[in-house]
């Protein structure tokens, strides 16, 4: 039993999480502004001589924004596991019976003109403006901030670790590294938005793209390399095979 609750944990959070990172990253890639304002913010709130801890997320907003849009505009999954309905059921003139599969879909709520402006357009700022993102005067009744984690009693057990990760993440890159886009060119104007650009399966992840990576400074590459160095135990313990000590002990010479 222990196995299989830690397989599951494992099957459920891995590939979210991961994809969800990136198509974190495709956005930023292709939103220059967006990345500024972002590093401008954490400028301000973290500075240069240490790096994002969890906290620092509440005085975010911007970022918190940022995550928020990515989860809207990429929905990870995109209807939720199939849920059942255990009794008869009434909704708007339809009659579900008992036992009917039922899907929820998040990709449509969140991607409907009815509550919100644009909807096809990336723009994190909707998030400052209202509490779920949506347009001046729609219906908000029954809407909730995490949708992206589904709904009722199967509701994702594993949204506040993953809350956690991508926060922690979502900081820390943002701090850490500029992200542009290859060509540089065609800001916010080509996020692919059709399943063909995905990979296939419950979380699908964007198919690979290119961007460039780079510290923002040699200031921020070093903290961020004593924090690997002083990770190194950690890594040691789950990553004994990859390629880590290497990174190390180049690092040491
Ligand atoms: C970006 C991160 C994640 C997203 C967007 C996400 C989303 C979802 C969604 C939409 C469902 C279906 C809920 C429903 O049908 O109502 C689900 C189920 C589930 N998730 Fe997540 N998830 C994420 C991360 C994680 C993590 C980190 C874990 C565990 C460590 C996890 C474990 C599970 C499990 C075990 C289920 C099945 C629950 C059940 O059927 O009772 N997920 N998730």
């Amino acid at each position: 039993m222990i196995a299989y609750l830690g397989g599951v944990s494992l099957e459920g959070g891995a590939s979210t999480t991961a994809t969800f990172l990136h198509r974190f990253i495709l956005c930023i890639s292709r939103h220059p502004r967006v990345q500024a304002r972002a590093q401008k913010d954490l400028d301000a709130v973290v500075g240069k001589d240490r790096m994002p801890q969890m906290d620092d997320i509440t005085q975010l907003p911007y970022i918190e924004a940022i995550i928020k849009e990515v989860h809207r505009f990429y929905t990870t999954s995109a209807l939720a596991i199939p849920h059942a309905t255990s009794t008869d059921e009434s909704v708007e003139g339809y009659f579900i019976p008992t036992g009917s599969i039922v899907f929820m879909n998040i990709f449509g709520i969140y991607h409907s003109e009815e509550l919100y402006d644009d909807p096809l357009v990336f723009r994190p700022e909707r998030f400052l403006e209202s509490e779920f993102g949506t347009k001046s005067g729609a219906d908000t009744a029954g809407l909730r901030g995490d949708l992206h984690f589904g709904s009722g009693r199967r509701i994702c057990p594993g949204s506040h670790l993953a809350n956690n990760a991508i926060n922690m993440n979502a900081l820390n890159i943002l701090w850490g590294f500029d992200i542009t886009h290859v060509s540089g060119e065609n800001e916010g104007r080509d996020l692919p938005i059709t399943p063909e650009d995905f990979t296939s399966g419950m979380a699908p992840g964007p198919k690979p793209f290119k961007c460039n990576i780079k510290p923002r400074s040699e200031r921020h590459a070093a903290l961020i390399r004593k924090a690997f160095s002083e990770a190194r135990s950690i890594f040691r313990m789950f990553e004994h095979e990859l390629a880590v000590d290497e990174f190390i002990s180049a690092e040491e010479e």
